[in-house]
Order: C-alpha cells, then structure tokens, then sequence
C-alpha cells in the first residue's frame, strides 16, 4: 500500500526536479554554446501531454531481437561508449530500483521484477551497436527530457536489466501514489549528455518542457542534435519508435489513425498516416526517422528527401517472425508476392530487376521472367515461406516465363479457313473469326463463352468445319435446340449433305450414324456405350450443363472429352454463382491442368475444412483465375465488346422436337390437316379447320415450350418475355413458372389497365431471374419491357406486325444491348405455313420500305420446309385467310367457338382457355399493328 504525498512532499519534489532541470539547462547551454539556437517555437506549453503519463512514467527498454547483436559489426564505432563507470550520472541511472530513491516515501518496491533479464547485459552486446538498436528501444514518449537527450551522454557498462527494474519500479510507484513518481536526481543524472548520440532515455515525465521553462524562468534552448527512431511495419499499421519529443507528438496526434499502446509506450498509425507524418517529421529539426521498409510508395522518396530524414545507415534488426505466403499471377507478364512484412524478404525484393511496389496493395510484383530467380532466391531465407505459382500457371505462361512473350495480350494468329465453306467464313462477324482463330491456336480445345446471342453456333461450326477431316462430328446439346443446330448446319455448311446429319431422338437411334450427330445431354448418358470408337471433335452446347460432376450427364461426357482431340464448349454463362463451377469446364478442356478438384479448390475456390469435410463453395484468386482461363482455355466477349458488330435485333427460330407431340394430339393434328385438304368442303368448313389446326397445334407445343424455357432458366438467362397466343399454352407457362417457382409476371386479355402497369414496373425492377409470361394479343403493346433482352415465341402468329410489335417491348429506348428474339416453330404444326407466311409478308412489305430487310437473313431456315401439293394446298388456305384484312376477326371468333377436347376427352375449353385475348381487344390490336412495320425505335 502506497500513501499520498503530503502538499510538502510534492512541494518539496516540484523544488528539486526545477533545479535539476535548471542544472541540466545550464549545462545544455554551456555545451551548446556554439551552435545557433535551432529551435525558437520550441514545444507549445498546451502540447497535449502522452496518454502513458498516468502511470507508465519509467524508462522502458524492450529488446525486440537479441540475434541483433550479430549485426554489431555494423554500428558507427564510439570510443566511449564502454568505458567502465566512465559516468557517476550513468551508474546512477542504472541502479537498480532498491537504490533509487522514491519520490513516494510509503513506496516499497514489489518483488517481482517482472522485465528484469529480458534484455541481455549491454556489455555484453558488441562495441559500439547503438543501444536503441540492439534492443529496439521503446522509450516513454510523453518524456520531455528525451529531447534534451540528444547531447551526447556516455553509456557506460550499463546493463538493460536495472534499467528494466527502474520501469518496473516506476511504473509500480506512479500508480500506486497517484502522483508523478519521479526523482529529480534521477532525471537530471539521466539527462546528463551521452557520447553515443543516440536516445536511450524513456522515463516519463508528467509536464512539458514548457512549462518547465516557464517556472524555471529559465529560457531553455530547443533541443539541437539528432533524435533518430524508426517506423516498423505492424500489419496494416506502423508502428514508431523514437525518444520522447514534443513537437512529434504533437505530430502524432494530430494524425487521424493514431493509435497509443501504454504497453509498449508506442504509437502506431496506419499506413494512410505515413506520408503524412513524414513529411512533418522531415519538418522538425533534429528529428530523424528511419523510413518504413517497403513503404516507398506512401510517400515520395522519403529516404531520399531533403537529407533530414535521410536513413540512418543504421543495420535494420532482421526479423525472427516466420512469414508465409504465396506467389499470385497479377497479368500475363506479372506475379505478385502475397506475403507479410519481412525485412529480409524486401531486401531480396529489391535486387529483382522488375521490382514494382504497388501502394494499393502494398505489394510488390515482377515479371515472370524473374520468377525462378526469385523463388531460388527466397529458399535462402529459413523464415520465409513463400509458396510458388501452381504448376498449371507455369505450363500455361511458360512463353512469360522464359521471356519469349512479354505482350499483354496473347497473339493470336490469323487461321487459314480455306477449307471451309465460304458462305460461313464470309458471314463471320469480325469478333467472331476472331473467336475462329483463338480457337485454332488452341488447337480446337476451348470455352467459347461469348454472351448469349453473339453467334456461338456459327463460331463453332466454322471451327469444327476447320477439323473436318477429323469428323465424324458430335454435338451435345439441350433437347430443346437439336433440331436448331440440324438447321443452322445445312445452313451454314452447304457443302455437306443434310442426309449426313444425324439427330437422335430416341434412346434407341444410333449415335453414330452420321457425319454430324446431334443428342441430348440426357440421351448422351443412355447412350454411353454406342461412344466407342471415340469422337475425336466434340461441341458441348450450353457446357455449364456439365457443372455438376455427380450427375449422369456429366459423368458420361467427361470421358468422352479427356479423349477427344477437340473439344468445342460453349455457354454464355459458364458459371453462374461460384468458380467451382467452372471445374470440369476447365478439366474437358485442359485435362492436365487441375487433374484433382481439391487442387483447384484450394486456390480458386476459397476452400476451407469444416467439420463435416471441404467447403468449396467460395472463392479466392480470381484475379489469377481469370488470367489462366483468358491464357488457356476460354474465350468471352460480352455484348456490350462488341455491340458495333451487332444487330439491334437478333432472330433465331428455334425448331422444337416434334417427338414431344404425343400420339393424341398428333392424330388430332393430322385430322385438322386432313379437313382443311378435303374436297367439297365450304371455304367456311376449311376456315373452322384451319382455326383447329392452330389450336392443335398450340396444344402440341406445350411441353416443348416448357423445356425450352426451363432450359433457358437452368442456362441462368435471368430476364425475358414468353408471349404466347392461346390461353391454354400461358395457363401452362404459368403454371410450371410456379412449381418451380420462378419469379414471373403474366399480362393477358383479362388483366386490367392499371394491373398491367403495375406488373410491367415489377418485372422492370426485379433484381433476380424474372420471366413475363404475355399474350401475344394483349400485351404486345404500350408496355416496356427493357430490363430484359431476350424474347421467346412460343407460338406464331400469322400478322408479322404484331409479332414486331411484341419483340419491341423490349427493342426500345431505355435498351442498350442488342435484343435476342426466339421464334419455337413446330415440325408437323401450323407452324409449317405460319412461318413461311409471315416470312413472305415481311419480305413484301421490306420490298416496299416496310419492314426490316434483314428478318429473314438473320433466320435460320426460311426455307426449311418444303412444300409438297397436299403442304401448297394448306399453304395456300393459310394464305388467302390470314391476308385478306377482313377475315382475321372472322377466323378468330371462330376459334372461340372451338372446343380442343371436345373431340377426343370431352373437356370442353371456352374462348377464355383457348386464347390469351378478349375478342374485343383482338380487332383493335391486329389493325393497329402495322404501324409498327414503319415505326422506328
Ligand atoms: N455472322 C452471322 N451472320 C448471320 N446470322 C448470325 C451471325 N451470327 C449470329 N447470327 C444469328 O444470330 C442468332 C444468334 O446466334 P446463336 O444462337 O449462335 O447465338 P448464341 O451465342 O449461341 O446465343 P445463345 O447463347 O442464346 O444460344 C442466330 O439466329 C444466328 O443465326
């Protein structure tokens, strides 16, 4: 227990210490005469004071690397600074705190010396080492005498351990007296002049020099000399270790990261604050702080400034902290080292000839081509860990690597496409034999990943074209396109024989069969067996279908792509939520590359071991993982890349599988085909069945319809528009939007004016995934659909302006993308003559300046069905009703009328279920559309 000082004590301590530092002042000047006074706004009496001033008052010597004496060799050598008992002073100051006197008299120092021997004995450090290097001092910042301490002092056989004590001692008084705990005798022998040079003192003081100097009535000269202390990287922070000065606290707390640590009786800034603090510090005379390694970029040329805080030459203590890290591919040209601070590291650094330190990251970075120097460099060092680039990233940059590549883009040379077809190497887009030749120079192996809707089909046949010889050809695609891919080859490669196009419907076709054999995901998996002798040219289409590795699908084409000599992805989206994803894109493709998932997951994926085994499911390096994939094995272009190249519209037709008809409405089909050719029939007869005919054939497109949507949604198209005609068909887009619930919307002739908008602004401003399900009549107008690009038809409509009119919900001002239109046309249906029908409308009305000439030529297959007499004759009938202005309306009432289950289940479906659109509504829309052939966007 400690008592209070009496008002007489603390008296009678204020009186000795005004003396002492009277002395001390004296003898400053006396010493000092010669040189001018450095220093007239010597430190502010209303300095804010250092927050360790309550109870850290005492000196406080921490060494922060014993091994550091194997640096002695290297210090300024000083005669004196060993001389045994040279200074009455510096024995004193070293005494051991039972010797000290106490300011407090009911003080009794604690037993327990709790720093004592942490520092080695400094005669036993090496002649001449800076003392506040070998032990990293770390002196009480709030003491006022530091500054004065810059007179040279001799330091003679001192040890750390007393000096330990006396903090120990210190601290222990201060706070258990509640008043400041010092000795004037003490302080005053401590401020005696060292020899050294160099700032030891840390004990504390609780007033400003100022202040001193005010009631002394002593003017006391600024400090002159040097004070010399260093930054130390702390993490994110830095940390500064210098004597107390007031003018650089008053530095330090007017910087805003600042930080106090009583224990250490240090403050630490981030690394924001460094430039800044500097700067202020090249300001006050006699201060010198030796930069922060590494930290060149926070400041300019701090070391290199001015000379006043030029490095101090002194020998940077080595760190014994072990560091670990990685390297990380930052370009094609550089690698980054992802390591914590290290000073032995950031020498090694510094000898690389492409050094460059990022201030952002605070990294530093070189070219590949210096990478074996450095990692054989870095083994040297036994504290540093610095894990290499993954064997892949070597294989793929080895051109960086062994400095025969330097360029930031890879280049790609011009491919020779003599061989094949001219009509489809004429018609590339400039991106897309761009795409053509990426591909050649990966010798046919690749992710073509360019945005939805920017030609993957064309770029993929060219390039399988190109390895012709090496067919015959397999093309893996969604069920719902395979007949789309048969049309856009006898589209694009006349030269080959539509006969030789194998598509295969049924698990019982054979898949090998043709020259180009197009199947299913789900068939590929049932057909497995039938892949012997393997494909040597392989088209994934939509590969991210293959992202899971645990499905059957996945696990029947991964074999077959490993041996494959070309391997053609494609996806727009080849992963939609993690990089884990990307895994056995990236495995069909470059097989050697990740062979183990685990590899992949530990770099790219952020994996971490949980309880129940590996997360995979983050993320981490993507950066890198960009780069690799650019290098090797992907190529992507967004729309936005190239949308000069592009169309502001794209139409595709989309042929849907006929074998989703079923054997019902394929009868049903038939025989209104069948009335519609019989003779004797009134024109009236033949008009009821053509309109049963559409309906027929509404019914029959259903499923197809749905998995087209469905396939859409899993290919993560996140917004589009599905107009459809007949009620019967949006009932069932409905209804299996909610089952699998997916956000949708749906406008139709029963939706009300203000209902209509309210739904247009929720699918606007939907975030996620959103379909518009709409009736092609009732919502093909006055509403914007823009937040969405793409279009689905789900079923035709014989007036191609209201078709038009449809796809400009979403082709319209606010739209800065090019919009994808798909038309889903039925083989069997009145999509037959619909097609053709309104291909030759809008072909007419493009002759006379009416419509867009390119409708057709940027269509798959106008021509894709062939009429025979009894098709010319339906043709023929679909024709004269659907052009002749007046018949419309008659024809779709008399669809109203009509009863689809009448005939065969007896379900009876009135207008409502038949068709999306309330009669009244129809004869407004169908005249008013034409305008639209005109209206410009
Ligand atoms: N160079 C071209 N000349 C003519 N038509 C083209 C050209 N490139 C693309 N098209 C047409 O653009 C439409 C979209 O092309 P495609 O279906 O290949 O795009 P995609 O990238 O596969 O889109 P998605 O990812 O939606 O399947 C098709 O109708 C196609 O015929």
């Amino acid at each position: 227990m400690s008592l209070p000082l009496t008002e007489e004590q603390r008296k009678k301590i204020e009186a000795n210490r005004q003396k002492a530092l009277a002395r001390r002042a004296e003898k400053l000047l006396a010493e000092q005469h010669q040189k001018p006074a450095q220093s007239k706004q010597g430190p502010s009496q209303n300095l804010p004071r250092d927050p360790s001033k309550s109870g850290s008052h005492g000196i406080f010597f921490k060494q922060q690397n014993p091994s550091s004496s194997s640096h002695g060799d290297q210090r300024p050598q000083n005669p004196h600074s060993f001389s045994p008992n040279t200074s009455e002073q510096a024995k004193g100051m070293w005494q051991r705190p039972e010797e000290m006197p106490t300011a407090c008299p009911s003080y009794r120092p604690p037993n327990q010396v709790t720093v004592a021997g942490i520092s080695p004995p400094l005669a036993n450090s090496p002649p001449g080492v800076p003392s506040q290097q070998l032990w990293g001092c770390e002196l009480g910042q709030g003491h006022p005498q530091a500054s004065l301490e810059t007179q040279s002092t001799p330091f003679a056989n001192t040890t750390h351990e007393p000096l330990a004590k006396v903090k120990n001692f210190q601290e222990t008084a201060a706070s258990s007296c509640g008043q400041p705990p010092r000795d004037p005798e003490l302080e005053a022998r401590m401020a005696r002049p060292s020899t050294s040079g160099q700032n030891i003192s840390g004990s504390v003081m609780p007033r400003t020099e100022g202040r001193l100097q005010q009631k002394a009535g002593t003017p006391l000269h600024r400090v002159v000399g040097s004070q010399q202390g260093r930054c130390i990287r702390n993490g994110e922070r830095f940390q500064v270790k210098i004597g107390y000065n007031e003018a650089l606290i008053a530095v330090f707390k007017s910087l805003p990261s600042r930080s106090y640590d009583p224990a250490t009786k240090t403050w630490n800034f981030s690394m924001t604050d460094y430039g800044p603090l500097m700067k202020a510090a090249q300001r006050l005379p006699g201060i010198t702080l030796q930069p922060l390694e590494g930290a060149e970029g926070h400041m300019e040329s701090p070391s290199t400034s001015s000379g006043i805080i030029a490095k101090t030459g002194l020998p940077a203590a080595p760190s014994l902290a072990f560091v670990k890290g990685q390297c990380v591919l930052i370009s094609r040209a550089r690698f980054e080292a992802d390591i914590s601070y290290s000073e032995d590291l950031i020498a090694l650094f510094k000898q690389m000839d492409s050094r460059k330190y990022d201030v952002k990251t605070r990294k530093w970075s070189f070219l590949l081509e210096e990478y074996s120097k450095l990692m054989e460099r870095v083994r040297g060092l036994p504290q540093v860990q610095l894990d290499p680039l993954p064997k892949t990233l070597t294989l793929a940059f080895a051109a960086q690597l062994q400095k025969t590549s330097l360029s930031p883009v890879a280049d790609i040379p011009e491919a020779d496409l003599s061989r094949v077809d001219s009509k489809l190497v004429s018609s590339l887009l400039p991106f897309q034999r761009a795409g053509v030749n990426f591909a050649i120079a990966q010798r046919g192996r690749l992710l073509l990943a360019d945005d939805m809707g920017l030609g993957k089909t064309i770029q993929a046949i060219c390039i399988a074209a190109y390895y012709r010889k090496e067919w015959p050809l397999l093309v893996v695609v969604p069920s719902s396109v395979r007949f789309t891919w048969e049309q856009a080859f006898c589209r694009w490669l006349p030269s080959l024989n539509p006969l030789d196009i194998n598509v295969v419907v049924t698990g019982k076709d054979r898949l090998t069969d043709g020259l180009v054999n197009i199947v299913s995901f789900d068939l590929l998996s049932k057909l497995e067996k039938q892949l012997k002798p393997p494909f040597k040219v392989v088209i994934i289409d939509e590969s991210h279908f293959l992202k899971n590795i645990k499905t059957a699908r996945c696990r029947a084409a991964m074999p077959l792509l490993k041996v494959a000599k070309r391997v053609i992805l494609l996806s727009g989206t080849p992963a939609m939520s993690r990089p884990a994803e990307l895994y056995t894109q990236i495995l069909a493709v470059r097989p050697t590359f990740f062979p183990q998932f685990h590899a992949f997951g530990l770099r790219y994926c952020g994996a971490k071991r949980q309880p129940w085994g590996w997360d995979y499911s983050g993320s981490s390096n993507l950066g890198e993982l960009k780069l690799l994939l650019e290098e090797a094995v992907m190529l992507r272009r967004l729309k936005g890349d190239v949308l000069s190249q592009l169309p502001a519209k794209q139409r595709k037709m989309v042929v849907v599988a006929p074998g989703q008809i079923n054997a019902r409405t394929r009868a049903a089909l038939d025989a209104a085909a069948k009335e519609m050719t019989t003779k004797d029939k009134t024109k009236q007869q033949q008009k009821e069945a053509l309109i049963l005919f559409f309906n027929r054939t509404a019914e029959a497109k259903i499923p197809s319809i749905i998995e087209y949507i469905l396939d859409l949604l899993e290919s993560g198209r996140e917004k589009f528009l599905v107009f459809a005609h007949h009620k019967v068909v949006l009932d069932a887009i409905t209804k299996e939007l909610e089952r699998k619930r997916v956000q949708h919307i749906r406008i139709d002739g029963s939706t009300s004016s203000a209902d209509r908008e309210d739904l247009c602004q929720q699918f606007q401003l939907s975030p996620g995934p959103a379909v518009a399900v709409l009736s092609i009549t009732a919502a093909n107008m006055g509403l914007t659909f823009s937040s969405a690009d793409l279009v689905v038809f789900g079923e035709l409509f014989w007036n191609p302006g209201v078709l038009m009119q449809a796809e400009d919900r979403v082709h319209r001002i606010g739209q800065l993308s090019s919009v994808s239109i798909h038309y889903l046309v039925a083989r069997g249906t009145a999509d037959d003559y619909l097609w053709p029908l309104i291909q030759e409308k809008i072909k007419v009305l493009g002759e006379a300046g009416l419509s867009e000439t390119n409708f057709s030529e940027m269509t798959e297959a106008t021509d894709y069905f062939s009429k025979d007499s009894k098709q010319q004759k339906i043709y023929n009938l679909f024709q004269k009703s659907f052009e002749e202005d007046g018949n419309d309306m008659e024809l779709l009432e008399a669809a109203e009328s009509f009863d689809p289950g009448s005939q065969d289940t007896g379900d009876k479906l009135d207008e409502s279920t038949l068709t999306g659109s309330p009669v009244k509504k129809k004869r407004f829309e169908f005249f008013d559309n034409w305008d639209s052939f005109t209206s410009p966007l």
